[in-house]
């Protein structure tokens, strides 16, 4: 019987303006943006069955603009999150595009070999935006109870409310279920931040 890990949603992060530009950063981008690849521990490579996405490393000022308002935050996502607060060894940022038929398979975000053991993904955020009214269906992310701990919890799908940040760690299984907008372009997908905070 599997347990739940605590996470947490805040709602209109970023105020209505830097939302606003950010969203037109990443549609001016759309020509950078690159099919995502997943990493199995050894190589990594695209994988079209595991997931199915598009990512863009350069976040110009956002980058920032992110690490900045998060860090704000960070005392209150530890104490959401019951996790002992810690010294932050690296952030690592990217950005990433879901259109029709775009995915991620159940994962976790951390590596587990020995090269990672000083230095692994801890936290994950996932900070969503996307062009109002939404013009795509899906793309919830669900969080999947990790069986490791006893418990009666079910996987909880959220949905990528512009404007958002979702936190939760590293470690607990997710996935991406499928985005369904067919014939939208670009400037209509599901798009997001993605952030790990390493320990
Ligand atoms: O797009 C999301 O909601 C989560 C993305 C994700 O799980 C990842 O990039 O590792
Ligand atoms: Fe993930």
């Amino acid at each position: 019987m599997p347990k739940l890990l605590n996470y947490h949603r805040y709602e209109n992060f970023l105020d209505a303006e830097t939302a606003q530009k950010l969203l037109e950063y990443c549609i001016s981008q759309e020509d950078a943006f690159r099919d995502a690849t997943v990493n199995d521990g050894v190589v990594t490579k695209v994988s079209i069955e595991y997931r199915k996405s598009m990512v863009l490393k350069d976040l110009g000022e956002f980058k920032d603009i992110m690490i900045r308002r998060v860090a704000e935050f960070l005392p209150d996502i530890f104490k959401k999150l019951e996790i002992v607060p810690f010294d932050i060894k690296t952030h690592e940022l990217e950005m990433a595009a879901h259109g029709d038929g775009a995915f991620f398979r159940e994962h976790i975000d951390t590596l587990t070999g020995d090269q990672e053991k000083t230095n692994a993904r801890t936290l994950s955020l996932v900070y969503y935006f996307h062009k109002e009214p939404k013009q795509f269906e899906g793309g919830e992310l669900s969080l999947i109870p990790f069986d490791f701990f006893p418990g009666d919890d079910k996987p909880v799908a959220l949905a990528p409310l512009h404007n958002s940040l979702l936190v939760f760690p590293s470690f607990a299984p997710h996935e991406v279920l499928p985005v369904k907008c067919p014939d939208v372009p670009f400037p209509g997908w599901r798009f997001t931040i993605n952030y790990w905070i390493y320990k």
